[in-house]
């Protein structure tokens, strides 16, 4: 079975309900329509019942729950709710109101929130910012996580390298300039998500330009900080580096490069040392390796909402539909 089918067959097994707030866009609606035939979550659609009908020509929505904010009977509730929550920064009334009316992304984030969806897909058509910046406000991080941050699963085809092609890249979505700790923290996370994502021991490569001191930078110094860190903080974890990319991943190459590293040539989960990196990363191993990419996907908040890029196909939002009910388990 690929990486996808048994995250769908899971999906399935426990079926969870996920809110997609971006209803303008096609792809979004011919996911939605997937998702309900294959049966892997329940769907909530925000926006007005007619238009989507209108946009949705021979798809069937029929078993999806559609919002209209305009009528929404527990609006009320979810402004009170949203002044609570963020009162202290300045949220008020007005601004709640206008915000939960007009920006669907805050009402599906809010929905997780209040329990009535279990987590959010979105990020068609809005950029990952947008699409983090209200979950991280209102979901906040998961107890006893210092770090939110977002990967790819990347599924290489053609591929014995990693877990027979299958990879965590993180963090590719949205820490920009991690400092060692964080990046220490991200490697935790990321090794927490492999487990439960791909099943497998993660294998985990704190990624540099640099293997094992051949080059000399402050960059590198911050992964070998950050890789001292993930060790003492995570003592049973398989995690070295710093490694480069062929060291950490292509077998005769880690040999070469860190004979003594017993995660040099064997890596599944890769540590990139910033955003730059991490998201150019993804992008040539998907478009230029033709590589399945799911993400970007959270790590670390309290409830799961998970982005797309906006490259995305109605396909990956499926891939991602069935991740986040996953997580929501
Ligand atoms: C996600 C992102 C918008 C957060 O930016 P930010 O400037 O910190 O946003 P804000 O200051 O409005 O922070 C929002 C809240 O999230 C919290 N937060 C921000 N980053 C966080 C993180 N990594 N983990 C946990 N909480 C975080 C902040 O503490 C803040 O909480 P508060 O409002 O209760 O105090 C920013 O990191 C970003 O733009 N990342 C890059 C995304 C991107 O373009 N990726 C490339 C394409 S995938
Ligand atoms: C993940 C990502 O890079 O998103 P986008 O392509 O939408 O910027």
């Amino acid at each position: 079975m690929s990486f996808i089918e048994d995250i769908k067959a899971r999906a399935k097994s426990n079926k969870k309900t996920i809110v997609l707030p971006e209803t303008t866009d096609i792809r979004t609606l011919k996911a939605a329509h997937l998702v309900l035939q294959e049966e892997i979550a329940n769907v909530i659609l925000i926006g007005d019942a007619a238009e989507i009908q209108d946009k949705a020509e021979g798809l069937d929505l029929s078993q999806a729950e559609i919002i209209n904010p305009k009528t929404f009977e527990e609006m009320d509730t979810y402004i009170t709710e949203l002044v609570k929550l963020r009162e202290k920064k300045g949220m008020t009334i007005e601004k709640a109101n206008q915000l939960l009316h007009n920006d669907p992304l805050f009402l599906g984030v809010m929905m997780v929130k209040q329990g009535k969806a279990d987590g959010m897909v979105a990020g068609a058509i809005n950029a990952t910012a947008d699409v983090l910046r209200p979950s991280l406000q209102i979901l906040k991080t998961a107890p006893n996580t210092k770090l939110v941050s977002a990967f790819f699963v990347m599924v290489v085809p053609d591929c014995d390298m990693g877990a027979n092609g299958t990879f965590i890249f993180s963090d590719a979505g949205l820490n920009q300039n991690p400092n060692s700790e964080e990046l220490a923290a991200i490697a935790q996370s990321s090794a927490k998500s492999f487990s439960q994502l791909v099943g497998q021991e993660p294998v985990v490569a704190m990624l540099s330009h640099s293997t094992y001191g051949s080059a000399k930078h402050a960059d590198v110094d911050k992964v070998v900080e950050a890789t001292r860190i993930a060790k003492m903080e995570a003592p049973d974890l398989k995690v070295d580096g710093e490694l480069q990319l062929d060291a950490a991943i292509v077998a005769s190459v880690g040999k070469a490069k860190a004979p003594s590293s017993s995660v040099a040539g064997q890596a599944n989960v890769l540590i990139f040392p910033d955003l730059d990196a991490g998201n150019i990363g993804y992008k040539l191993v998907q478009r230029l390796a033709k590589a399945e990419a799911y993400g970007p996907i959270t790590q670390g908040i309290a409830k799961p909402v998970n982005d797309l890029s906006r490259g995305c196909s109605a396909e990956d939002i499926v891939g991602v539909v069935a991740i986040t009910a996953v997580q929501a388990q």
